[in-house]
């Protein structure tokens, strides 16, 4: 798979389309992130499971949107135990934006990742986060150059992947904190085995989160049997009480 992505959902054909044209910021970002391996560790040495709670108001497979103030249901994540927020800043499918990522991230003392789809180097200069999100799939050969521009930024890159050439990938680039997303951006079906077939083929000193379609405590269990060392989980949490949602993936059962 290269990076123009084809194969792709009809919809995840059009949020690439629109990353190619979005701008990106004027000035080279500098960042003094929070580090996300150490809130990891803080997490599990407290007896919790590290959740990334995602600030998702909407996507191409949920229904309808939810308009809260994204600073404010951040602040119910965290209270609800989560070890990180992922914000999403993508405008047109996901409801995001830089503005509200900017406030969430003031704040909170979570690490924060950047949720979006970046796919060249100028667009990482758009806002400052902790973490900033890579898909393997999408940047295709200029993965190395951008995992590199965004460490010398400051950032911590968390390389997405979905198959064993991807993870490879990954790995080549440097990649050390990688997510396995369980959704196929091929067909966006969501199928949690994708984590549990590749999970064992990631070196230890790897940072490793499972991506997608966690929505209760069994898919928690079984994702971190599988090796995940943290998940990443939007929907199951945006869905109703997001500080209980929160608390009930990131306690253990
Ligand atoms: O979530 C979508 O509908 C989606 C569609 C097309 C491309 C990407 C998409 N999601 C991005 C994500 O990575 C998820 O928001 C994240 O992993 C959380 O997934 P979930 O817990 O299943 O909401």
């Amino acid at each position: 798979m290269n990076a123009s992505g084809d194969e792709l959902a009809p919809e995840v054909r059009a949020i690439l389309d629109a990353a190619q044209e979005r701008p990106g910021g004027d000035t080279r970002v500098s960042v003094d992130a929070r580090s996300f391996p150490d809130a990891v560790e803080e997490t599990v040495a407290d007896g919790r499971i590290p959740v990334i709670a995602e600030v998702k108001p909407t996507s191409p497979t949920t229904e309808g949107v939810r308009d809260d103030d994204p600073v404010e249901l951040a602040r119910e994540m965290v209270a609800g135990g989560a070890t990180a927020l992922s914000v999403l800043t993508e405008p047109e499918h996901f409801g995001g934006t830089t503005d509200s990522l900017r406030r969430i991230r003031d704040a909170v003392d979570v690490p924060v990742l950047r949720k979006d789809f970046v796919v060249r180097e100028e667009q990482l200069d758009a806002v400052e986060s902790d973490l900033v999100l890579l898909i393997a799939r999408f940047v295709g050969d200029d993965l190395s150059d951008l995992v590199e521009a965004a460490r010398e930024r400051g950032f911590q890159p968390l390389v997405e992947v979905h198959t064993r050439d991807e993870l490879v990938a990954a790995l080549a680039a440097g990649a050390d904190i990688v997510g396995i997303n369980n959704r196929d951006l091929g067909k966006l079906d969501v199928d949690l085995g994708t984590f549990e077939e590749l999970a064992p083929e990631v070196p230890d000193d790897v940072l490793l989160v499972a991506e997608s379609g966690v929505k209760t405590t069994d898919d928690v269990r079984r994702m971190r049997e599988a090796g995940a060392d943290a998940l990443l989980v939007g929907t199951a949490i945006m869905d109703g009480d997001v500080r209980q949602n929160t608390h009930a993936l990131s306690t253990p059962t």
